[in-house]
C-alpha cells in the first residue's frame, strides 16, 4: 500500500448527485480508506471557500485579542455548554501539556431547545464587541461542515451496504452532537526544541498521540503538523490541500462497524522555532445525544479475517470503552466527568475512565 493518505474528490459526486454510479464509486473509496487508514482527505466539497477563509480570518483575529478579552470568555464561565476560550495548558494528552490555545464552539441552542441545559448544549461565547463578524462566520462554517458530515454519513451507509439513509436515521436523528474547536499552536522555543519540554529530553507536542472518541472528525488545517499512523505503523505527514478536509473515524464508529472501520492514532507536531503559529479547526461530528449505541447489522458483508479481528480487539483494548450499549450521551457524560465534577452521571457505566485531556474544571450546578 502506498504510504500516502487516500484523497477522495467529491466534486463529480456533488455535480451529479442523482447519479448512483458516482455515489457508489465514492462510497467504495471511502470504505477502503476507512477500513485501512481510518483517515482520508476530501476535496471538492460544498463548503464554500469564502466561508472557510472567513473562519480562518476570524480565528486569527480572535487569538490576537488581548489575554483579558479572551479570558472574559473562559470556557469555565460557559457552564455545562462547555463553550468558550480554552487557554494554553487547559488540555493534556497522557499527562503532558498540549501546546495550543483554543475556542470551543457548538451550534447555537436557544433556551427552549429540547436539550438546553444538557452538557455540551447551549449558547456560545464570542467576542461580539471586539469582533462582531466572528459569530456569524463561525456558525455558518459549522452549519456547512455539519451538512458535509450528513452527506458523508449517507455515503458510509451506501459503502457498508445498508439501506439508503440508514446510518443517518440510526445515529444522527434528530440532530448530531457537534463540537467544534479553533486551535492555535504556538511554535516551540529554541531552548525547548533542544532539551524537550521541562528539560527531560522528551519531545513536546501540539497534541500528543491519541485517537478520537466518537463518530467522525472533519478537520481543516492551515499548515503541516498533523501526523497519522499509517496502516504499516509509520508516522506519515498529512498534506495541506487548500479547501480540503481531513476526515477520520472515531473510537465508537470503529466499535459500531465491529472493527471494519479503524480509529487510528494521530498527533500534532509543534511549529518549529521562529515559524508562524499553526491554526487548525477540528469539528467533532458526533452521534445524536440519545442515539442507541448498537453494533451495525453488517452480516451481509464478508466477515473480518481472524487477523483483522485480533487487530480490532487490540485497538479496542486501548480505549476506555467497556461495552457497546446505552445511549451516546452516557459515553459523553462519563468522558467529560472530570470537567464537570458536579454533573449527575447516568446509572450505566459505559467507559472505564473519564478523559484526562481536559484539565479546566467547570464548576457548574448539576442539571
Ligand atoms: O490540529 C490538528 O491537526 C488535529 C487535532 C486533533 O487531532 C484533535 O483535536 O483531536
Ligand atoms: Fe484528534
Amino acid at each position: 500500500m502506498a504510504n500516502e493518505l487516500p484523497t477522495i474528490d467529491l466534486s463529480a459526486y456533488f455535480a451529479s448527485s442523482s447519479s448512483i454510479s458516482e455515489a457508489r464509486h465514492v462510497a467504495q473509496d471511502m470504505y477502503t480508506a476507512a477500513s485501512t487508514w481510518g483517515f482520508f482527505v476530501v476535496t471538492g466539497t460544498t463548503v464554500s471557500p469564502e466561508t472557510q477563509s472567513s473562519l480562518v480570518d476570524s480565528a486569527k483575529a480572535f487569538f490576537d485579542l488581548t489575554p483579558e478579552v479572551k479570558m472574559a470568555l473562559d470556557v469555565r464561565s460557559g457552564g455545562v455548554a462547555w463553550r468558550g476560550y480554552m487557554p494554553l495548558g487547559g488540555e493534556h494528552t497522557h499527562g503532558r501539556t498540549d501546546w495550543k490555545e483554543g475556542l470551543y464552539v457548538g451550534p447555537e441552542h436557544a433556551d427552549d431547545h429540547p436539550l438546553a441545559g444538557a452538557p455540551l448544549h447551549g449558547r456560545n461565547q464570542f467576542p461580539d464587541e471586539s469582533l462582531p463578524g466572528m459569530r456569524p462566520a463561525v456558525l455558518e462554517y459549522v452549519r456547512q461542515v455539519s451538512e458535509l458530515g450528513k452527506t458523508l454519513t449517507d455515503l458510509f451507509s451506501l459503502g457498508l451496504g445498508l439501506e439508503e439513509g440508514e446510518l443517518r436515521r440510526r445515529l444522527l436523528e434528530p440532530e448530531p452532537v457537534v463540537l467544534f474547536r479553533c486551535f492555535k499552536y504556538v511554535p516551540v522555543k529554541k531552548e525547548v526544541a533542544e532539551s524537550g519540554e521541562g528539560g527531560d529530553g522528551k519531545e513536546s507536542f501540539g497534541i500528543g498521540k491519541h485517537t478520537d472518541f466518537g463518530y467522525l472528525t472533519i478537520l481543516k488545517v492551515d499548515s503541516p503538523g498533523l501526523q497519522v499512523l499509517s496502516p504499516s505503523n509509520a508516522w506519515v505527514d498529512v498534506p495541506v490541500i487548500e479547501n480540503a478536509f481531513i476526515i477520520n473515524i472515531g473510537d465508537m464508529f470503529d466499535q459500531l462497524t465491529s472493527g471494519r472501520f479503524r480509529s487510528r492514532p494521530h498527533r500534532v507536531v509543534r511549529p518549529a522555532p521562529d515559524s508562524p503559529p499553526r491554526y487548525s479547526f477540528p469539528l467533532f461530528f458526533d452521534f445524536a445525544w440519545n442515539a442507541e449505541m448498537q453494533r451495525l447489522p453488517l452480516e451481509h458483508l464478508a466477515p473480518l479475517s481472524e487477523q483483522d479481528q485480533a487487530v480490532a480487539r487490540d485497538r479496542w483494548a486501548g480505549t476506555t470503552f467497556r461495552d457497546v450499549g446505552g445511549t451516546w450521551s452516557q459515553y459523553l457524560a462519563r468522558k467529560v466527568q472530570k470537567v464537570f465534577p458536579h454533573l449527575k452521571l447516568p446509572d450505566f457505566e459505559p467507559n472505564a475512565a473519564p478523559s484526562t485531556r481536559f484539565t479546566r474544571v467547570v464548576e457548574a450546578a448539576a442539571t
